[in-house]
């Protein structure tokens, strides 16, 4: 079976975005496209003359704004997937096991839970590649200060659905912040400064990793738990009012979708004005 790979990087939130695509059929995968790239990525589809059948989330990205949305709206008969336990909606919803299928090649999906509830990794059919998403980093792993982070249950995840797979199996993150691409299970089994530890440990480093929030976090969470919305032209976020439960402190501006009044908030000093949810300048998914 013939597959090829190709890595492609966003610049802004040091996001890999991975095609993959079968040479015989023309059928291809994307793995986490970003809104930003989304032109690119579809030029180079094009160009290479590939069918592009799914756009498939890692997870619920909080650095950036995925790129699935937009990318079905202009590509015919695309699909998007992301994890069941993610909470986002799309049209395929994954869970363990599953396959995600482009001309003779598949994905399987192998829930890996821990950075986010909705987190998965994806394993190439012969066990040559595993797209880690946000769980498993070069030489790190995925944070789990916030969206359901749960340090236990990452290490239990990367112990047995990854550290599971063959030495040589390459390991593709999403993110990359030092410049490196690809690294190994191998490699990381043995060289990972956190993983190599105990779960003990392994919770003390994760509970003192003192990281900056992500500066797209509180868009996405408010994207995420919009009823009318995956994908929305929304401003930037200003503040945080703590009676709310979607919102983020390192952004400057302000929007949160309010359960209770079923309205969407935008506000520079918060309480501020009200905007119905059906006024919000978005786009459906
Ligand atoms: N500087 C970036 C965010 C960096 C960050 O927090 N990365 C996440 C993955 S994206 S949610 C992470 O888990 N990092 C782990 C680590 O050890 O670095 C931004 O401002 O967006």
């Amino acid at each position: 079976l013939t597959c090829f790979t190709l890595q492609l990087f966003e610049l802004e939130s040091c996001t890999y975005t991975y095609l993959l695509a079968d040479t015989e059929t023309k059928e291809a995968v994307l793995i986490d496209p970003v809104l930003e790239t989304v032109d690119r990525d579809l030029k180079l589809i094009h160009e290479l003359g590939l069918n592009l059948k799914v756009a498939v989330n890692t997870h619920c990205h909080a650095d950036h704004v995925t790129g699935t949305g937009i990318m079905r709206k202009k590509v015919v008969g695309l699909k998007s997937a992301i994890s069941k336990f993610s909470g986002a909606s799309a049209d395929i919803q994954l869970s363990e096991g599953d396959k995600i299928t482009f001309g003779k090649q598949y994905l399987t999906v192998r829930e890996t839970p821990g950075h986010t509830d909705g987190c998965v990794t994806l394993v190439l059919a012969d066990q040559s590649m595993a797209f880690t998403g946000d769980a498993l980093l070069i030489r790190g792993c995925g944070r789990t200060d916030f969206q359901q982070g749960c340090a236990k249950t990452l290490y239990q995840s990367i112990h047995e659905k990854i550290f599971t797979l063959p030495d040589e199996c390459l390991v593709y993150p999403a993110h990359d912040y030092l410049g490196r691409t690809v690294s190994t299970v191998g490699e990381e089994r043995k060289f990972n400064p956190r993983l190599t530890k105990n779960l003990d440990e392994f919770m003390d480093i994760m509970k003192n990793l003192n990281l900056p929030k992500p500066k797209k976090i509180g868009i996405n969470i408010m994207l995420l738990y919009s009823p009318i919305t995956t994908y929305a032209l929304i401003v930037d976020i200003i503040t945080v009012p703590k009676d709310f439960q979607f919102c983020d402190t390192s952004l400057h501006r302000f929007v949160a979708w309010n359960l209770s009044s079923a309205s969407f908030h935008f506000s520079s000093s918060f309480p501020d004005i009200s905007v119905p949810a059906n006024r919000i300048c978005g786009l459906q998914d």
